[in-house]
């Protein structure tokens, strides 16, 4: 792809074809000439082959090229700047083992982010960890702290654009013998409005620092950093890597779904989705903002169905914690909210707010991270080539106090691990939002599913207490959402439901959406940061020390700030849809019916009678539950 970037007087970027060789023959971590402790690790992750943007983006960085590139999300970006840039880490120490300079400054858009990273170098220099020493900085912690670890020129450090101007700033991160520039997630790093910083950052360059920028999204966003990095006379055009071509030849892993539904419904069809366990595996819910999390998830609650929220007031320790005891499959259902988004502020009209916070962060506790007056957008570019509207203004200027954490994010950049389902409970407000939550799913080749849910017109404002401003444009995104993925060559189908089946569902929801007010919102959210708070201090204190200790903080307990109706947690089976699970939704491409519990006690039955054992001896075989909903059944 070529990009004109005269705008800014900037020289001609060179295309990967002109700058290496392409290799006929798939490539191998091997053939890539990567140092053996690299290749160890890599064995060790059990990675057969590097993925297409490895392949390419590799032998390019390794040969000392500046390279911009594009791949979709979850496509294993993270080791392609990773490993090249190790490598010559490694190449500098074998002639220089004492060598104690920062080469490697790594720039994120969150915290989030940094500690995924901060983990990966971890695991890939497993067999060199003497050699290759990182920091990450994101972290909350006392200012002599941080000092103290930049003070030995740790190898890499990770940081926040603003961490690294602060460090920078006050000399303790040393950057004149910097030899490599990274940048993870390019696009969002700009939308968070971190330019300025990288303007701060870019002149402080020494000559001749590699540069490596990657993202899941690069159209404006090129001429942008090509500005601030490549505009300097002596700079050679960086070369950029599209994987378009590539990715829209590969089969799709991801099945895109949407459902048309009125406000209240939203929330029947997310009770009968798990009840009925119509979704198999993990779940990632996102809606628009705090408010709703606690909503969501009191509303499941009453029906025994546990969740885990995550949003930008909850402390740094307690997110990270989660998304770790998520990928480890303790949690199976994450609400998170997409806040940044609902704002429509990601495109880069986040700077004053960004600078007021600054100046706030290291004077505040772990979780006090706080926004007293956010500036909210008044318009944003956040969109996949500047067509879109940007949220809806209302939904913004709602959000004028908020406790936040401007450097959280997990709709974008955070690799959950084997989730089977992205459910946007609440859609996006823009395509580019849509690409990077989907990418949650379907990574690293694995298959996936997302499934939005989105208001109509003339549904949209008729259930006031479930409504949201965002959603009276829900059609008119969706229809830029489809257009953007079919462009992808990704089809977004209507999920084949049957609405009729979920009569008896509805007679619950009522109830418990009744149950579900603003007060018990605003309590169960109060409830949830002060005790998550609690248990941040533990974990700020255990997390290194003592893993095995955190495995007993559970992030999904039940807050009780509803009502508890006992009865809303059964459904006989007088409620449940004549056909069982399947005649609900036939449509859900790949994603099965989670294996039937009952078919399993039946066939252990079985298989205990060929053996002469079981519970239930001759005579006695009468279920005294089943006769009861039997009768029930009869009566109705
Ligand atoms: N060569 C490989 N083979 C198999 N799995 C891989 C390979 N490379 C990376 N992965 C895995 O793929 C997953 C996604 O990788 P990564 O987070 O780097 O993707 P990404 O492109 O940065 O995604 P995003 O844009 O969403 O941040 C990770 O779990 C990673 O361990």
């Amino acid at each position: 792809m070529k990009r004109k970037l005269n705008e800014h007087d900037v020289p001609e970027p060179a295309t990967e074809a002109e700058t290496s060789k392409t290799t006929q023959t798939k490539p191998t971590f091997a053939s890539l000439g990567l140092d053996s402790r690299l290749l160890q690790a890599v064995n060790r992750e059990k990675f057969a082959a590097p993925t297409p943007v490895q392949a390419k983006a590799i032998p390019l960085a390794l040969e000392g090229k500046d390279v911009l590139a594009r791949a979709k999300t979850g496509s294993g970006k993270t080791l392609a700047y990773l490993l090249p840039t190790i490598n010559s880490i490694l190449q500098r120490k074998a002639s220089n083992k004492r060598a104690k300079t920062t080469s490697t400054l790594i720039l994120v858009p969150t915290k989030e982010l940094a500690t995924q990273v901060t983990a990966s170098i971890k695991s890939f220099t497993f067999f060199c960890a003497q050699e290759v020493r990182c920091e990450n900085i994101t972290r909350k912690e006392d200012a002599a702290v941080t000092k103290a670890r930049l003070t030995d020129s740790p190898d890499i450090v990770i940081a926040t654009p603003a961490r690294a101007v602060q460090w920078i700033n006050s000399e303790a991160l040393k950057i004149d013998e910097l030899k490599h520039l990274i940048i993870d997630e390019a696009d969002l790093v700009l939308s968070y409005g971190y330019e300025e910083d990288l303007q701060s950052i870019a002149n402080s360059l020494p000559t001749g620092v590699q540069k490596l920028m990657m993202s899941a999204t690069l159209r404006t966003e090129v001429d942008t950093l090509s500005a601030l990095f490549f505009s300097s006379a002596e700079a050679a055009a960086p070369t950029i890597l599209d994987l378009s071509a590539e990715e829209s030849a590969e089969k799709p892993t991801l099945s895109q779904f949407t459902v048309r539904t009125a406000e209240d419904e939203k929330f029947l069809l997310i009770y009968a989705i798990f009840k009925l366990q119509l979704i198999k595996g993990k779940v990632i819910v996102f809606v628009a903002d705090i408010d709703r999390c606690y909503r969501v998830k009191l509303f499941l609650e009453q029906f025994g169905i546990r969740s885990c929220v995550l949003n930008s007031e909850l402390p740094v320790n307690s997110r990270l914690h989660v998304v770790e005891e998520f990928n480890r499959g303790v949690y199976d259902i994450i609400i998170a909210a997409d806040e940044g988004e609902v704002m429509g502020n990601e495109g880069g009209k986040r700077k004053k707010r960004k600078v007021e916070q600054e100046d706030n962060v290291e004077d505040e506790g772990e979780g006090d991270e706080q926004v007293d007056d956010v500036v909210v957008a008044e318009g944003g570019d956040d969109n996949e080539d500047g067509d879109e509207k940007p949220a809806a203004p209302r939904a913004a200027k709602r959000q004028r106090k908020l406790r936040a954490d401007k450097e959280y994010g997990v709709s974008r950049g955070i690799d959950f691990r084997h989730v089977t389902c992205v459910l946007n409970f609440d859609l996006p407000t823009t395509s580019k939002s849509y690409t990077h939550r989907i990418g949650r799913t379907a990574r690293a080749g694995q298959s996936g599913m997302a499934l939005s849910f989105y208001v109509p017109k003339e549904l949209y404002r008729k259930h006031k207490p479930t409504s949201l401003p965002q959603c009276e444009d829900d059609e008119e995104v969706l229809s830029k959402i489809t257009k953007k993925q079919a462009e992808k060559g990704a089809e977004v189908k209507e999920w084949g439901l049957d609405w009729s089946k979920l009569e008896g569902f509805r007679y619950r929801l009522a109830d418990a959406l009744r149950a579900v007010t603003r007060i018990a919102v605003r309590e169960a959210r109060t409830k949830e940061l002060r005790n998550e708070l609690i248990k941040s201090e533990k974990l700020k204190r255990h997390f290194e020390e003592n893993p095995e200790d955190l495995r007993h903080l559970r992030h999904d307990t039940e807050s009780h700030a509803v009502r508890q109706q006992a009865h809303l947690r059964h459904v006989p089976d007088y409620l449940l849809p004549s056909g069982g699970k399947a005649a609900v939704s036939k449509d859900v491409g790949y994603v099965g019916l989670k294996s039937d519990r009952e078919n399993r006690i039946r066939k252990a039955r079985a298989f205990n009678k060929t053996r002469g054992k079981g519970r239930l001896s001759k005579g006695r075989g009468l279920d005294p539950l089943k006769s009861l909903n039997a009768r029930g059944r009869g009566k109705k």
